[in-house]
């Protein structure tokens, strides 16, 4: 499950019972009474302190957003610190700043004594840092989602047209005294294929770029709007078609546990011969070694890289190495355009989130923390039932208590099911400060209705429920009577629960990982699934079918721990009266 950006700290004194997120230590907390008498506010109080949080900037920061810092923090700029380093410092710092070269990992947060607060990554993607241990630490982790977008297209499209000239080695070879003019024959760009892999902010740039440059741009991207690709002449095609169509490859994908090695041997071998990639996303979305295969048969001609598994890379890396590979040292976002807005851009969320922006709207009582849960579970969900091409624009919630609207501040809640939606996908990372910015951004439109219920108010929800509308799904079960995905949800005995999925009631504990199958309701098939399981050593936790009608269709919802392997997958497809099946990572 991706990691929480902030964490529930319950308060003292004990005689309030209420949570809240944790502060800046250098905050003092004050609270006063709110109309609802259980609830609490915490105000920050740092115009009023003496003293000014200290900010540990670890990396190269651009001028402009050193600046804001200094306003209203000791600036501590301390390049190129070993990791022992790190953590010495770290336990003085209320903030931490860093690009892709420090790892913030478990033990810089537990050197930390928990004084540090925030984390900000002055960049996109945020594989450097210790996503569960912030968390574990209460500790904020912000990014910088925007600025760098153009650098990182405009690096990609110039080691795609080096690549094609044979430019760095072409280069390497007159300043070697030679002049080999048949040899460093290039390809055209012109009419050919490009794939751009990952059509999101980097991705769609590339897109329009290369097509100014004459190419064919087709696109994977499962989560991508059709109409946003068809604007800028892109087609949005499936991966099998993207592998075999491609004549030049380029990645613009995050790193997340679906995309990690996403090009590997077998894809390799779907590869047109003579196919060229570039990769400025990260290093980890291609397994190296299967390349490197690839580049030595020929199936790959020629590949430019500004990112690696390891970085930097073994001096002795057979890919480095490789006579057909370019590369760059993790280049991409370094502009001084990029690097400006990319330091102004994590000054201010790092600012926000240290003067306590949180504070102000994120109390809530310890009675809705399961439904935080809850939320964002929901909307991982539901965003994983979408089909390729459609592309998430409209998602209704739903929140039916029996207490009056004005008792539900649904801010966190909403945030979480944005957080939910948005970064299985993405590599924004969202929290409560950026959830509606993030959700604006990606053109996600989100509305909320509030259902009041009869009866005595004795929990703060009864359910959740979501609804994305205008989409296709790939698990048609999961498409209600009004055409839109639904899934919806509740706490039972403190634990988040899925208790719909389209208009099939069903009951199953939202842990692990999820089966969801539409079947004709029969009798053997819940055994038959089950074994098929057992045999690909998969632990059945929970189980629940929800019938339309007994002999009608049913869907089965069934809870995993570990994730099926693809023949097992294959083989619950095989069984006659299945008519769709989908896994569901939670
Ligand atoms: N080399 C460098 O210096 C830089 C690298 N980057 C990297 O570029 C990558 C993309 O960044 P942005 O465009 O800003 O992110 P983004 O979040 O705007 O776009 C990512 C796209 O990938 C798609 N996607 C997610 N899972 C997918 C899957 N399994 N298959 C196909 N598509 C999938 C998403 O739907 C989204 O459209 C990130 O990894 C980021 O870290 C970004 C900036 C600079
Ligand atoms: O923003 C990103 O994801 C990048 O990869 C840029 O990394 P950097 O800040 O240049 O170390």
């Amino acid at each position: 499950m991706a990691a929480f950006s902030f964490t529930l700290a319950k308060l003292s004194p004990s005689s309030v019972s209420s949570w809240t997120l944790s502060l800046p230590s250098f905050l003092p907390t004050t609270t006063r009474r709110r109309r609802h008498p259980k609830s609490v506010v915490v105000v920050s109080a740092a115009a009023a302190m003496n003293t000014k949080p200290t900010i540990l900037v670890a990396e190269k920061l651009g001028e402009a957003g050193l600046q804001l810092l200094n306003n209203f923090a000791n600036v501590d700029c301390s390049y190129n610190m070993t990791p022992e380093e790190l953590c010495t410092k770290i336990s003085l710092c209320d903030a931490l700043i860093v690009r892709s070269g420090t790892k913030v990992t478990r033990q810089v947060f537990e050197s930390s004594g928990g004084r540090l607060k925030v984390v900000g990554r002055a960049g996109v993607g945020i594989d450097n840092v210790d996503l569960s241990a912030a968390t574990e630490h209460g500790c904020l982790v912000v990014n910088a989602p925007t600025a760098n977008t153009i650098a990182a297209a405009e690096h990609g499209i110039a080691l795609l047209t080096a690549m094609a000239r044979n430019i760095a080695q072409a280069n390497a070879s007159v300043k070697a005294g030679k002049w080999q003019r048949s040899k460093y024959v290039g390809v055209s760009l012109v009419g050919k294929t490009l794939l751009v892999m990952g059509f999101g902010k980097v991705g769609s740039e590339v897109a329009r770029r290369a097509r100014g440059l004459g190419m064919q741009v087709i696109a994977y991207d499962p989560y991508a709007p059709a109409d946003r690709a068809r604007a800028i002449g892109v087609e949005l095609v499936t991966f099998d078609e993207a592998i075999s169509a491609a004549d030049f490859i380029s990645l613009h994908l995050p790193l997340t546990p679906t995309t990690s090695k996403i090009l590997n041997d077998e894809c390799f071998s779907k590869m047109k011969k003579g196919v060229q990639i570039v990769n400025v996303a990260r290093g980890g979305v291609i397994d190296e070694e299967a390349l490197v295969r690839a580049l030595n048969s020929g199936i790959v001609a020629q590949v430019a890289l500004d990112v690696f598994t390891e970085e930097p890379p073994p001096e002795d890396s057979m890919l480095v190495l490789h006579e057909n590979v370019i590369v760059t040292p993790h280049l991409g976002a370094s502009t001084i355009e990029a690097q400006e807005g990319v330091a102004i851009e994590i000054a201010e969320a790092v600012a926000g989130a240290l003067k306590g922006e949180l504070a102000a709207t994120a109390v809530m009582h310890h009675e809705l923390a399961p439904f935080v849960g809850l939320a964002e579970k929901l909307g991982r969900l539901a965003v994983q039932l979408v089909a390729g091409g459609s592309g998430v624009q409209s998602v209704k919630i739903t929140y039916a208590s029996a207490r009056g609207p004005d008792d539900l501040d649904t801010r966190l809640l909403r945030a979480m099911i944005t957080k939910g939606l948005i970064e299985p996908i993405s590599s924004v990372f969202v929290n409560l400060v950026n959830a509606d910015f993030t959700a604006k951004q990606k053109g996600l439109k989100i509305t909320e209705e509030r259902v009041v219920l009869d009866g005595s108010p004795g929990k703060p929800l009864e359910f959740i429920q979501l609804q994305i509308a205008n989409v296709e799904s790939k698990f048609a079960g999961a498409i209600s009577e009004s055409a839109e995905i639904k899934v919806q949800g509740m706490v039972k005995e403190g634990l988040p629960h899925l208790t719909m999925v389209g208009s099939f009631g069903v009951d199953v504990s939202l842990e692990g990982s999820l089966i969801l199958c539409k079947q004709v309701d029969q009798p053997g098939i819940i055994g038959k699934v089950g074994s098929i399981l057992g045999q690909g050593n998969v632990n059945v936790n929970f189980m629940s079918v929800g019938r339309t009608a007994p002999q009608k269709q049913a869907v089965m919802t069934i809870g995993v721990y570990e994730e099926p392997d693809t023949e097992t997958l294959q083989k619950i497809g095989e069984i006659v009266a299945i008519e769709e099946f989908v896994f569901l990572k939670l």
